[in-house]
């Protein structure tokens, strides 16, 4: 269940709109769920292509959706699994909050702290002009690194939380990168669940 009382904080970036919602699921729930999305995914690894080079993508990956569009990035095109039970739970208690229906959930998981995802914007065309796009966090937090695309002094860390939900709307893939680095610390894993209305 999503906790009723989860506080909304605003991140208040310039050209931006994100919100983080530290306890969005209660400590129980979240690893519940954690566990169920670790046993019956179907995690795969892809290859993706940087400056013509392959390399193994640093996370395992999974895609669900509500009809049978693929999405694509970095050179990897995705095709979607029904929506298994557990996650369109998920999927219905987020987008009260969100104010949206989603189609689309791009699952990843971090294995330990070598598993990363690079810098990079949520702007695929199938996404439309301001996406709105939901993080959940289950597992080992994590940081979420932000900077601005023009203003080279704007940037911002966000510890994102077993629980948690991240917000990112309005203009912010247009104006900031994100990234989750590799981290030298001993660290358990990480599932990451986004949710996004792809056209
Ligand atoms: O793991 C995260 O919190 C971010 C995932 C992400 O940026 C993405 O899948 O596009
Ligand atoms: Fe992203």
């Amino acid at each position: 269940m999503a906790n009723l009382f989860s506080e909304a904080l605003p991140l208040k970036l310039p050209d931006s709109d994100l919100i983080y919602y530290p306890n969005f699921f209660d400590a129980l729930s979240a690893t519940e769920y954690f566990k169920i999305l670790k046993e019956e995914t179907p995690w795969q690894q892809d290859d993706i292509t940087v400056f013509g080079k392959k390399y193994a993508q640093p996370r395992l990956t999974a895609l669900y959706a509500t009809n049978d569009l693929p999405y694509s990035y970095s050179n990897i095109t995705m095709h979607p699994h029904p929506f298994s039970k557990e996650l369109l739970q998920i999927k219905e208690e987020v987008e009260k909050v969100a104010q949206t229906n989603f189609t689309t959930c791009l699952l990843n998981l971090y294995r330990d702290g070598k598993d990363s995802n690079g810098w990079h914007a949520d702007n695929e065309k199938e996404l439309g002009k301001n996406p709105i796009i939901a993080s959940i966090t289950l597992g080992e937090e994590r940081y979420f690194h932000l900077k601005h695309r023009t203003n080279k002094n704007l940037k911002h860390k966000l510890l994102l939380e077993h629980g948690s939900l991240l917000l990112m709307k309005g203009t912010t893939q247009q104006h900031w990168l994100h990234q989750i680095p590799k981290t030298a610390k001993p660290i358990q894993e990480r599932i990451n669940l986004t949710f996004r209305v792809v056209y």
